[in-house]
This record gives structure tokens, C-alpha cells and sequence, in this order.
């Protein structure tokens, strides 16, 4: 079943019309399908089905608590960025054992954090990173174990603002620098080297790029082998795209079948990192038409969502799916799709054919991954709300910020 379609000539959530979302929660709201999401993580699941694996969904794309509830219920792990990652992990039932910890810029605080919790790895990106974490582990007497995010210098093929795994980004240690790199790690006394990373980059639609890497991760844990390092698990990272528009990356089957193929009888447990895979298309970002302003260049329709919701167009010039919710007979014009943010750049579609009238609801697709999480308060403006629908029922799981809530916390100055 389609997660959102169309009945009776308006879009639904599951079973729940969209429209009567707006009439409940008002918009701008984010609509999450739990339908999609539970496939989103069984498609990863069901293809590692008897492979020693983790799945390690990705918390940046989507950190709602009642997401990530879902998820630690279908036994996910997960892959956090930052303590405020962990704690919501930790507040959703998340296991720590099943945590993997990546980022580049991880503080002493985040390392204590993290030891105290039990993670189960962390993806260390730097010698001096490994030397902190040895320091860190050091001083709370345990051991903290570890992997290398290996950087594999391969081309992910996206757009440069996502891509990871070329020599000049900023993410991982040189493969050819990694066996070095791993003798230092393996040398220090509170650090219990278990793993080999990698993550090449986001929204890949193409399966080379990753097999590529994983060639070159094989070597290097053959070469660490031959030198007495034994790794444990691959961690493949995250990066598969979904069809925002007419991609076609591959599903996550065959992409897992083609890892699996490349393992030949090596005894690792593999693990992975998706994030967009898993939610991108679970979820839209349902708006209302403010205003439609026509001028002699163009046809603009002013909606309630702006940037500060959906940075993604703004940001990457995204192209990202608008429908009509209630579909109804007009003219149609091409409109620019503008929030009421003062930027030029505020906008979340445009050049789009599209029948509008004031007061209509549209919804924006894919909006599941990378949009919530990376909204703002920018012209204080409060956040969206956040919907979960489960079959003919929908919760908030997140209120619309308050107006109240986009000051509390600042004060004026002394007297
Ligand atoms: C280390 C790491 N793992 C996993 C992900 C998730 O990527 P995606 O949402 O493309 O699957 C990212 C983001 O690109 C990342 O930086
Ligand atoms: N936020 C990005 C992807 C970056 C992935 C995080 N490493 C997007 O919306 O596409």
C-alpha cells in the first residue's frame, strides 16, 4: 500500500485524510506514515535476515521521539551524532548496545556520555580523536571500543554538499593512511579495536560508488588481518537514495545482495546507517496557501511553510514533489511556491503547473528525511508540528512550538 494516495479525490495519510489533519493540528505539520517507516526498516531487516547485522538507523534524518520509539520497537540500532542524539535514543528505548557514535567533532562531555551509556562503538574520524577517547576511557577506567571511519576516496556521484568520501572533505582518515592509524589504535591500552567504517556521501543512486568502497575496505581488513588486527563488523554507513523525483536508486535488497556476494565467507558482521532510505518517503510536510500574488514575471503562491521548516530547496536547490491535497477544477498557472520568510532564497518549489486557490492545502513529499530536523526558528518563527499516523488514527507526536516557547530560556539585561 502506497503510504499517501489519493481517495475519493483527496490525499490521505494511511487511512486518515490529510485535510482533517490541518483541521486538527493546523499547518504547517510534518505527516509521518507508520506503514512506511516500518517498511522503510524491513526492507534493510528482511535482506540481512540471517547475516550477523545491524541496521543503525540514522538519527539525523529523522530525531522525533515517537520515530525513533517506532524503530527501537523493530529492534533497530542506531547511529547518533552528538549526545542530544543519544538522549533521545535513550528516552525512545533505544539499546545502547545497538548505538554506533560517528561525527567528526566529538567533545570529552560527548565521550563520557557515551562510555557511561554502554555504546556500542564509537566511529572515530582522526588520530587525534583516538587519543582523546584513550584519554577519556583512560580516566573512567574502561575500554572504549572502536572503529576507524576510513575515508575511501571514492566519487558518491551527489550533490558536493553531501558527498563524504573524497580526499578533501573533511570526514574520516585516509585509507591510505588507515593501517598506520589502526597499529596507533590497536597499540592504546584503553581502546578495543572492533570495527571498519566508511560513509561516502547521501542521496547515491547508484550502486558503484559503494561497491568501490567496499573493495577497498576488504583490502585494508585483509592487510590489518595479516598484521594480527582482527576486525569484527563492516559498517557500510548510510547514503542509499530514494526517488525524490524520478531517480531510480537501487532498493535496499539488491544493494545488500551485492555487499553480501562481495563478503565471500569472510566472518563479519555487517552494519549499516541509512537514514533517508528509511523515512524520506514516509513522511510530507502539509501546508496552506496564504496567498497567491501574481506580477507581471511571475505567479507566486505564498504558503505557511517556509525555509526555517524545509531548508532542503533552499539549501541544495532540492527539487522536492508538490500536491494538491484537495485536487480541484481551475486554471492552471506556474507558480513559485514562497514561504513568508524575508529571503529571497525562501522558497520550497518552483516552476510548478499547478491549480491553486487561496486556502488550499498542499502537501510537500519526501519531507520525511533531513526536514524537521534541520528547521529553525529563523524570523522566530515557531516550529512545525509533527503527526504520526498509524492506520486510521493520527498523534502528535511533537506540539507546534508556542509563541511563548520561542523566547523562554532568553532574559533581558540586568538593571
Ligand atoms: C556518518 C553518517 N552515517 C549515516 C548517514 C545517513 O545518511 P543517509 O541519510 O543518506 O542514509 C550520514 C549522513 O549522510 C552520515 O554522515
Ligand atoms: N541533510 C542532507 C543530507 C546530509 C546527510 C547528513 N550527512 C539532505 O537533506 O539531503
Amino acid at each position: 500500500m502506497e503510504a499517501f494516495s489519493y481517495r475519493d479525490g483527496e490525499l490521505f495519510a494511511e487511512g486518515v485524510a490529510l485535510s482533517d489533519i490541518a483541521a486538527r493540528f493546523g499547518t504547517p505539520t510534518y505527516v509521518y506514515s507508520r506503514a512506511a517507516i516500518e517498511a522503510g526498516y524491513n526492507a534493510y531487516a528482511d535482506a540481512l535476515a540471517g547475516t550477523p547485522s545491524m541496521v543503525c538507523y540514522a538519527v539525523k534524518a529523522n530525531s522525533n521521539l515517537g520515530v525513533l520509539n517506532l524503530l527501537a520497537r523493530l529492534g533497530a540500532g542506531f547511529d547518533i551524532v552528538s549526545s542530544g542524539e543519544l538522549e533521545r535514543v535513550l528516552a525512545a528505548g533505544g539499546a545502547p548496545k545497538r548505538i554506533v557514535f560517528s561525527g567528526v567533532g566529538k567533545s570529552r562531555d560527548d565521550m563520557r556520555r557515551a562510555l557511561e551509556a554502554g555504546v556500542y562503538c564509537f566511529n572515530v574520524e582522526s588520530r587525534n580523536e583516538l587519543e582523546r577517547l584513550q584519554n577519556v576511557a583512560a580516566a573512567m577506567e574502561v575500554k572504549a571500543p572502536v572503529s576507524l571511519r576510513v575515508n575511501p576516496d571514492v566519487d558518491a556521484g551527489t550533490h558536493p554538499y553531501i558527498a563524504t568520501g573524497l580526499k578533501e572533505n573533511k570526514f574520516g582518515i585516509s585509507i591510505d593512511e588507515a593501517e598506520a592509524v589502526y597499529a596507533q589504535a590497536a597499540s592504546l591500552p584503553n581502546l578495543d579495536v572492533i570495527g571498519v567504517d566508511c560513509h561516502i556521501g547521501s542521496q547515491l543512486t547508484s550502486l558503484a560508488p559503494f561497491l568501490d568502497a567496499l573493495d577497498r575496505l576488504l583490502d585494508l581488513i585483509d592487510r590489518l588481518g595479516e598484521r594480527g588486527i582482527a576486525i569484527r563488523h563492516l559498517d557500510l554507513g548510510g547514503g542509499l537514495g530514494v526517488r525524490y523525483r524520478d531517480e531510480q536508486p537501487p532498493l535496499p535488497g539488491e544493494y545488500i545482495q551485492a555487499v553480501r556476494q562481495r563478503l565471500q565467507g569472510r566472518n563479519l558482521e555487517l552494519l549499516f546507517e541509512p537514514g533517508r532510505s528509511i523515512v524520506a518517503n514516509a513522511g510530507v510536510l502539509l501546508t496552506q496557501v496564504e496567498y497567491l500574488k501574481h506580477t507581471e514575471h511571475k505567479d507566486f503562491a505564498v504558503i505557511d511553510a517556509a525555509m526555517n521548516d524545509l531548508i532542503r530547496p533552499a539549501l541544495y536547490e532540492a527539487w522536492m514533489d508538490v500536491v494538491p491535497v484537495q485536487p480541484h477544477p481551475g486554471i492552471e498557472r506556474t507558480y513559485d511556491l514562497v514561504g513568508p520568510i524575508c529571503e529571497t532564497g525562501d522558497f520550497l518549489a518552483r516552476e510548478r503547473n499547478l491549480v491553486l486557490a487561496e486556502g488550499d492545502l498542499l502537501a510537500i513529499r519526501s519531507a520525511g528525511a533531513y526536514g524537521f530536523v534541520m528547521s529553525s526558528n529563523y524570523n522566530t518563527r515557531g516550529r512545525a508540528a509533527e503527526v504520526l499516523v498509524d492506520s486510521e488514527q493520527a498523534f502528535e507526536v511533537r506540539r507546534r512550538e508556542m509563541i511563548e516557547d520561542l523566547y523562554a530560556g532568553e532574559s533581558l539585561l540586568p538593571q
